[in-house]
């Protein structure tokens, strides 16, 4: 099996390095900094489920004569324009597209952008980072990963796809809802990451302030009821065990979106918390909560913008 990735960051690199791990031939097309990276050192990923080091086949520019059956795009919201100009140049006539963003507005571009293509949906759990040295760092002690057709309907490659991740030990399923399982994170990740961005604070330290469970459950029920108006509200276990994640004492879990604020990057603010609210506003939903934590990431994300233009 063919497997094209755009995108060695931590979710690309991860995940690429365990297809490789799978026997698969896997091509990532990369941009001219991570391709130098990857050919001095290869591809490195340390994890507590398992370390990987090795060369791996990295590229500008896909080849025409690659035809994956499945491109991956790990890449992060703001970069999906480009990163799909990628996958069109390097897909073959049975590619399936497999993106691996957080969210779920991208489901839509895509099926804009390639209304005869088949298009899995799939999401990850773990937290991965690329560090300055190239190595992709695994931050927790589990990986999961869920992949599906958008209608559910059974599809031989994505079938075959998963067979062979789950034969390399990866926790994979395939699901015949994933449009359910990437809303049940998106409302995780939107109080998740918004609540967390907002105090600058793991969970146990927002736990600690006064009021701090209450507005990180008045987050979540904002991001529930958006879910509920849209068709796509995550069943009772599901929010009871995010109310527990939520509201952990002492956990000392952190979004992604604060490692990026904290490192000074762009956030996907906009893809997440900001499509939440969009979503709120069609629905007449007053979510006060979603308002806060957009305007705050919004602000966020123009200082980096200014700072970025003055360098
Ligand atoms: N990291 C995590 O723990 C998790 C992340 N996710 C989601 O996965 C997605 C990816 O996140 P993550 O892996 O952390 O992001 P990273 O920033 O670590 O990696 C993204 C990579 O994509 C590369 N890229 C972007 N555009 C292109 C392009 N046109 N051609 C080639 N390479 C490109 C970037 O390269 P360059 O360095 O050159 O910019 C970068 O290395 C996000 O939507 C995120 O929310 C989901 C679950 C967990
Ligand atoms: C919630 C988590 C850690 C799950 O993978 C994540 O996706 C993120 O912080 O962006």
């Amino acid at each position: 099996m063919r497997v094209l990735i755009v995108g060695a960051g931590g979710v690309g690199g991860y995940i690429g390095a365990r297809l490789v791990a799978a026997g698969m031939d896997v091509m990532f097309v990369v941009r001219e900094a991570r391709r130098a990276q990857l050919a001095a050192h290869g591809l490195v990923v340390e994890s507590p489920l398992g370390n990987f080091s090795g060369a791996v086949a990295a590229v500008g520019s896909p080849s025409s004569g690659f035809s994956p059956d499945v491109a991956i795009v790990a890449c992060k919201a703001h970069a999906l324009d480009r990163a799909l100009d990628v996958v069109d140049a390097g897909r073959g006539p049975h590619t399936r597209i497999l993106p691996l963003l957080n969210g779920v507005a991208h489901l839509d571009v895509l099926r804009r952008r390639f209304p005869d293509v088949p298009v899995l949906g799939g999401l990850v759990h773990g937290a991965l980072t690329l560090r300055e040295d190239g190595v992709v760092a695994h931050l927790t002690p589990f990986f999961s990963a869920i992949v599906g057709t958008e209608t559910g309907a059974p599809d031989a490659v994505a079938e075959e796809f998963v067979r062979r991740l789950s034969a390399a030990h990866v926790d994979v399923r395939l699901s015949p809802d994933i449009r359910q399982d990437m809303w049940n994170k998106f409302v995780f990740l939107a109080t998740f990451a918004g609540i967390t961005c907002l105090m600058r604070a793991s969970i146990g330290t927002i736990m600690c302030a006064d009021g701090g469970e209450d507005i990180t459950l008045q987050l979540l029920d904002e991001c529930l009821a958006v879910s509920r108006a849209e068709g796509f509200a995550p069943d009772e276990a599901s929010m009871s065990s995010y109310r527990r994640v939520l509201t952990e004492p002492g956990s000392t879990f952190t979004s992604s979106m604060l490692r990026d604020i904290l490192s000074g990057h762009r956030t996907e603010a906009d893809h997440i918390v900001g499509d939440m609210l969009r979503r709120a506003r069609r629905h007449r939903i007053d979510t006060p909560m979603l308002k806060i934590a957009l305007a705050h990431l919004q602000c966020f994300e123009a200082t980096v913008r200014h700072n970025e233009r003055t360098l």
